[in-house]
């Protein structure tokens, strides 16, 4: 069974194809890269497969189920969360408070209620508190937790972009670019964060990375992009070495 599959996803922009019958599965578990030249439809597939946009054609399925023009939220609730490009966090909320307001998509208690403290929100608000700091000890931020969020360093921002994501406690995480602004270093501490979220935390992970010594060291299997179009697909190895993928890609072999 795929967790995830789309079938000839479409999508038009009045006379542009921004994506043109792509077709990918991914089976619970997997690290799955998506990659390609700017303005190749990558993050346009992430916006297909979240709701923000209804393929002009094609489908797409979870668990099996098909989702094709389910809105953004109850996509989210079927689990699925992501990350953006552009870092979306409340800046001038706490990291904590971020990752809190994350976990509250997913319970009963309206985060009114929970900001106003209302007698009800002060225990699930509590509970909601110390889930956030697990998470952001996984993504290593817990020594940060009361700094305001825009006083982090970008590499920080991008990581508690994540564990806002993991909050929702999806099955499938999309990350949108994860490595972008980071240094070596902390590029390798994020991908062992990437395969514990994955192993430690049952989450299937889907991501666009234009690293590519990041993407080819992390992910099991990657779907190439150009021009909207499929061009390749399957384990790094065989990417990497790809005539098509080199030439629309990555110029020389990586
Ligand atoms: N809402 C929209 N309206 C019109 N065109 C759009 C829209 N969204 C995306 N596009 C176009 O679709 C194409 C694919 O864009 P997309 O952002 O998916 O590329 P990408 O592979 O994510 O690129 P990058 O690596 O630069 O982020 C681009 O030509 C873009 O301009």
């Amino acid at each position: 069974m795929s967790l995830l599959e789309l079938n000839d996803a479409t999508i038009k922009f009045g006379g542009l194809t921004a994506v043109n019958s792509v077709s990918f599965a991914l089976k619970k578990g997997d690290l799955f890269g998506l990659i390609g030249p700017n303005g190749a439809g990558k993050t346009t597939c992430f916006n297909i497969i979240t709701g923000v946009y209804k393929p002009t054609s094609g489908e797409i399925l979870f668990e099996d189920r098909p989702i094709t023009g389910t809105p953004p939220n109850k996509i989210a609730k079927l689990g699925i969360a992501r990350t953006f490009q552009n870092i979306r966090l409340f800046k001038s909320l706490s990291v904590l408070e971020n990752v809190v307001v994350g976990g509250f998509l997913r319970h009963h208690t309206g985060l009114f209620s929970a900001l106003a403290y209302l007698p009800p929100a002060i225990a699930e608000t509590n509970r909601l508190k110390e889930e956030a700091m697990e998470l952001l000890r996984v993504v290593d931020l817990e020594h940060v937790a009361n700094v305001r969020s825009a006083d982090l360093s970008y590499g920080m921002q991008r990581r508690l972009e994540i564990a806002r994501a993991m909050a929702t406690q999806p099955k499938l995480l999309l990350l949108d670019e994860p490595a972008a602004g980071m240094n070596p270093m902390e590029k390798e501490e994020l991908n062992r964060m990437v395969r514990k979220i994955r192993d430690e935390h049952n989450m299937t992970v889907l991501l666009i990375e234009h690293d590519m010594r990041f993407v080819m060291s992390l992910c099991e299997r990657i779907v190439v992009l150009d021009h909207g179009e499929e061009i390749a697909q399957g384990p790094p190895a065989e990417i990497r070495n790809d005539p098509k993928v080199i030439a629309a890609y990555l110029g020389e072999a990586v």
